[in-house]
């Protein structure tokens, strides 16, 4: 079943045929996905469904063995573990992505998504000294300084509290405004997705199983009644809840 979206415009990203395998292991099976420009999607799937694996090879970190996944333009990824050089100051790990350009100018731009993220007092830190949302931002200001067409979220809020989640959450929604990339976040959290994304799409081995549009617009409650039966929905096809009681709600939505 190809998932395409229906748009004018060329996507940001065309994903087509999509496999791979470790081994026996087959972890992308033939996946089709479009993304349009400046589309956030959100990517829900349980455990070892190939989440990481598809953001992966989109990040140009892994290779599929058939298929294509075209980007048309940069793609930048923060990881759920910041992953900053802890001998490098905080403002040098932002600007690491933007080779070919001279110190100042490296400087300039670091201190300029620096400023972005709420973290200009941090900018010759060592990591070491950041807390956790703090070096997530500073992960976040790293994958923003080259301005990507792209951004690749790995589950960069799922280490954090529920407080500096939230305000995780108004951040990348501020930037993603600002900015416009198309972002592919990939989230264990059902709220979350519902809460960020266009639309939410479910990997279950190795393919597209479900995709949901939210129309709503932002900020949203997450006890409307729409995203409620879009919830259950959604944890039907993770599994997690029996598909008929997505029918019961769905009648009483
Ligand atoms: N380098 C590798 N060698 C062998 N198997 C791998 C490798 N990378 C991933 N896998 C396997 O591929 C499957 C998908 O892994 P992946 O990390 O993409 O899943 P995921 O959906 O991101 O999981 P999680 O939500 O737990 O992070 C898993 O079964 C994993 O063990």
């Amino acid at each position: 079943m190809a998932h395409r979206l229906i748009t004018s415009t060329p996507p940001a990203v065309r994903i087509r045929g999509l496999r791979r395998t470790f081994g026996t292991h087959v972890v992308l099976d033939d996946l089709d996905l479009d993304i349009a420009p400046g589309e956030l999607v959100a990517l829900l799937g349980r455990s070892g469904s190939g989440k990481s694996t598809l953001l992966r090879i989109l990040a140009g970190l892994d290779e599929p063995q058939s298929g294509t996944a075209e980007i048309d333009g940069a793609a930048s990824v923060a990881f759920q573990e910041p992953r900053l050089l802890p001998w490098r100051r905080v403002a040098d790990n932002v600007g690491l992505g933007l080779r070919g350009r001279g110190r100042a100018e490296r400087r300039r731009r670091a201190a300029e998504v620096l400023a972005e993220v709420g973290l200009t007092d941090k900018t010759d830190a060592w990591p070491v000294t950041l807390s956790g949302g703090q070096a997530q931002r500073a992960s976040l200001a790293r994958a923003l300084a080259n301005d990507p067409e792209l951004l690749l979220l790995d589950e960069p809020f799922s280490a954090l509290d529920a407080l500096t989640r939230i305000e995780m959450h108004e951040l990348v929604l501020r930037v993603w405004r600002e900015h416009r990339p198309s972002v592919l976040l990939v989230t264990h959290d059902v709220d979350e997705a519902l809460r960020l994304a266009d639309r939410v799409i479910v990997l279950a081995e190795g393919r597209i199983v479900h995709e949901s549009p939210v129309p709503a617009p932002r900020p949203r409650a997450l006890h409307d009644a729409d995203i409620a039966r879009r919830r259950v929905e959604l944890l039907a096809h993770l599994g997690v809840v029996e598909p008929q009681s997505t029918t019961a709600h769905q009648e009483t939505a």
